[in-house]
């Protein structure tokens, strides 16, 4: 299968701080993948590779098969809307869709006017006077309209209320099913990642501490729940993710491929935002903590 994002041994440095660092991943085409971490962990410095905003300062990055934003052909195939939801203020919304027209080969008028229209936007306001949530919305809409193959989206619902936020992680959803789009996306609201990702990268400490397919790792990681005991007896194919202990009870996340039997244990299935939890737990509390990466 195609891959729709690789890197190896991707970094970026800012001074002397790394923002990411020994990035890996390969992420086939086709899927809506969800990027997660704590505040600082690197999503926006990923993305922004990914983009071809950033230059690496190690390894490589390859976007639908080529160098980000390195061609005209190359930009065309990737839409990105930054964090902060860039547009012109000066600009109407329908001067927005104008532009959008003129410098985007693929652009899709009928998609653009018609989703301006059901989020009962007058076409003729200025972007300046829009409220935050309507203009993630507009910039949400001119990346969809550009019909790119990957579309990119840092934290795209953080402004929008909770009926726009489903409403767009529908038509996301949609849109990856009829137009053959992939897409990555940011974001701290796990919740809303859990309706419509089928991939999942978790960033660390400008590390990828796990990524793939949510079903798979749904299927690998389980909470086991007993009398104290330390992780490190636990059989070598459990890789334990993380640990919490009281007096007399253990609680531990683990990875396996294999079946548990352990009678002592209470074994339960997590759901993605445990397993998201799991993951960002402080890698100091974590023992035989593993790096998960799968195709
Ligand atoms: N232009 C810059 N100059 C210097 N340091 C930067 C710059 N941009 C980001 N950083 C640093 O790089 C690290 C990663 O930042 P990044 O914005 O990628 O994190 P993030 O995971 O997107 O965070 P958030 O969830 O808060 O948006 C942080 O420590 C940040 O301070």
């Amino acid at each position: 299968m195609t891959s729709v994002l690789q890197a190896q041994a991707l970094g970026k440095r800012y001074g002397k701080r790394w923002a990411l660092r020994e990035c890996t991943i390969d992420i086939p085409a086709g899927h809506v993948v969800g990027l997660v971490g704590p505040n600082g962990a690197g999503k926006t410095t990923l993305l922004k590779l990914a983009g071809g905003q950033l230059e690496p300062t190690t390894g490589d990055i390859t976007v639908l098969g080529g160098r980000p934003g390195s061609t005209h052909a190359q930009l065309a195939k990737v839409g990105f809307v930054a964090q902060d939801t860039p547009v012109y203020a000066g600009f109407s919304i329908a001067e927005h869709l104008r532009l959008g027209a003129r410098l985007n080969p693929g652009w899709d008028a009928v998609i653009a006017r018609e989703r301006i229209a059901r989020l009962g936007l007058d076409p003729a306001r200025r972007a300046g006077k829009l409220s935050g949530g309507q203009r993630a919305q507009l910039a949400l809409t001119l990346g969809l309209a550009k019909r790119p193959e990957l579309l990119i989206l840092d934290e795209p619902v953080a402004s929008l209320d909770p009926l726009a936020r489903r409403e767009f992680m529908q038509g996301l959803t949609e849109a990856t099913a009829e137009h053959k789009l992939s897409v990555v996306l940011s974001s701290h609201l796990v919740s809303d990642l859990e309706k419509v990702c089928d991939y999942l990268i978790v960033l660390v400490d400008s590390r990828v501490r796990m990524a793939g397919k949510v079903d798979q790792l749904l299927a690998t990681h389980h909470r086991l729940t007993g009398p104290r005991r330390d992780p490190d007896r636990l059989p070598a194919d459990q890789h334990v993710i993380s640990a919490g202990h009281t007096d007399r009870q253990s609680t531990i996340v683990v990875r396996t491929d294999a079946p548990i039997h352990a009678p002592a244990w209470t074994v339960s299935r997590l759901s993605l935002e445990d397993l998201v939890l799991a993951y960002m737990d402080k890698p100091a509390e974590n023992r035989r903590a593993a790096v998960e990466v799968q195709r």
